[in-house]
């Protein structure tokens, strides 16, 4: 449990927020009841239900989004009819519910769900005391969300920045070996969810060194580039490209069989032998090709393509070495 809060910064969010709403709104819904205000008792009730629902919704599902949006639409509209109810004491609910929507949607849905939940405070009007009252709150609830709407952004566009920085390779524009993880643990679990299978084909330029050695670092570098687009461009869009290392590359390639993988790499050597040149000619690789077996670990799954790649290297490159299946333990319902 305190793994996945630590490892999912939406669902401790909306945890830390769902407890908040409840330890907060709980006092206030037994006041409620206590003074015999039973609708208001229920609306906070509802409330409660709506917030304390998304973060069960969050924990079962992973659909953070959702439960967000419904958690912040909830709060947000929910104090609007506890202020129409209670007059204004009920305004002040509607801050930290004009601040969590942040934390819980995309900047433009919050000001969205913001700006509404002020409209409709405004339209029913049976909070306010007077004009100059409904002015103060519409100037200071703007004001806050306008705040928060810039906080927000500047916070997403460096989000995604980093996320940027810790998974593109800088030089070739394609996912680094970070990003490969994941997206093999990911690719793991859909094949043992389907039980429709994958393959990895881990792909190493022979010889590169002397490329370097020869020509230069920066020629090195253009092969680097113009291999990863001949590949990108002569790929399935399903196919995912990673750099695993300096000149090693893992294509990988979801529900495709044995006969389907000779075809790609006889193309991708063709592809290489004649559009990746440098001033001494074209380039050749070695491949090792491992297709995921039923029930194995990502960890395993990699090692046996390096293995094949490594016996690629060692029987002379300018092949492809098929890595053998493990001992298969056939799926049951597949
Ligand atoms: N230009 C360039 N070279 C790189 C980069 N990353 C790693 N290298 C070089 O890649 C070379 C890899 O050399 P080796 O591991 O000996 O492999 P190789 O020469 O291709 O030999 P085999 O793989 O056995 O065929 C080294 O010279 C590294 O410096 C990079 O980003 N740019």
């Amino acid at each position: 449990m305190f793994q996945r809060l630590r490892s999912d910064f939406r669902l401790s969010i909306i945890t830390l927020l769902g407890l908040s709403g409840f330890l907060g709104i709980t006092p206030f819904a037994v006041l409620r009841f206590h003074q015999g205000d039973v609708v208001t008792g229920v609306v906070d009730v509802l409330i409660l239900c709506g917030v304390c629902g998304g973060v069960v919704y969050a924990w079962v599902t992973g659909d953070t989004r959702r439960s967000g949006l419904v958690m912040a639409i909830v709060a947000s509209f929910g104090s609007v009819v506890v202020a129409g109810l209670v007059g204004d004491p009920g305004l002040f609910w509607l801050y930290p519910c004009l601040i969590t929507s942040f934390f819980l949607t995309p900047p433009r849905v919050a000001i969205a769900i913001n700006v509404s939940a002020v409209v409709l405070m405004v339209a029913l009007g049976d909070a306010f005391s007077g004009l100059e009252q409904m002015g103060s709150f519409v100037s200071t609830a703007l004001v806050v969300s306008a705040c928060a709407f810039v906080f927000a952004s500047r916070n997403e566009d460096q989000r995604r920045r980093l996320e940027h920085l810790a998974t593109i390779d800088p030089l070739t524009g394609v996912k680094n070996r970070r990003a490969m993880d994941e997206e093999l643990a990911i690719a793991q679990a859909h094949a043992t969810r389907t039980g429709i299978s994958c393959a990895l084909i881990l792909l190493d330029i022979d010889h590169f060194k002397q490329i370097n050695d020869e020509y230069g670092h920066s020629v090195g570098d253009e092969v680097l580039v113009d291999l990863v687009n001949v590949l990108r461009k002569n790929t399935r869009k399903s196919d995912q490209l990673f750099r695993y290392g300096g000149e090693e590359f893992v294509l990988l390639v979801p529900a495709i069989d044995g006969v389907g993988l000779k075809t790609v790499i006889g193309n991708l050597q063709q592809l290489l032998r004649n559009h990746v040149k440098h001033p001494g000619g074209s380039i050749t690789a070695s491949f090792g090709v491992a297709e995921l077996d039923w029930g194995e670990r990502v960890e395993s799954w990699l090692a046996r393509a390096d293995d094949a790649l490594y016996q690629a290297k060692e029987t002379g490159r300018d092949r492809a070495v098929f890595a053998e299946p493990r001992i298969r333990a056939v799926p049951q319902s597949a």
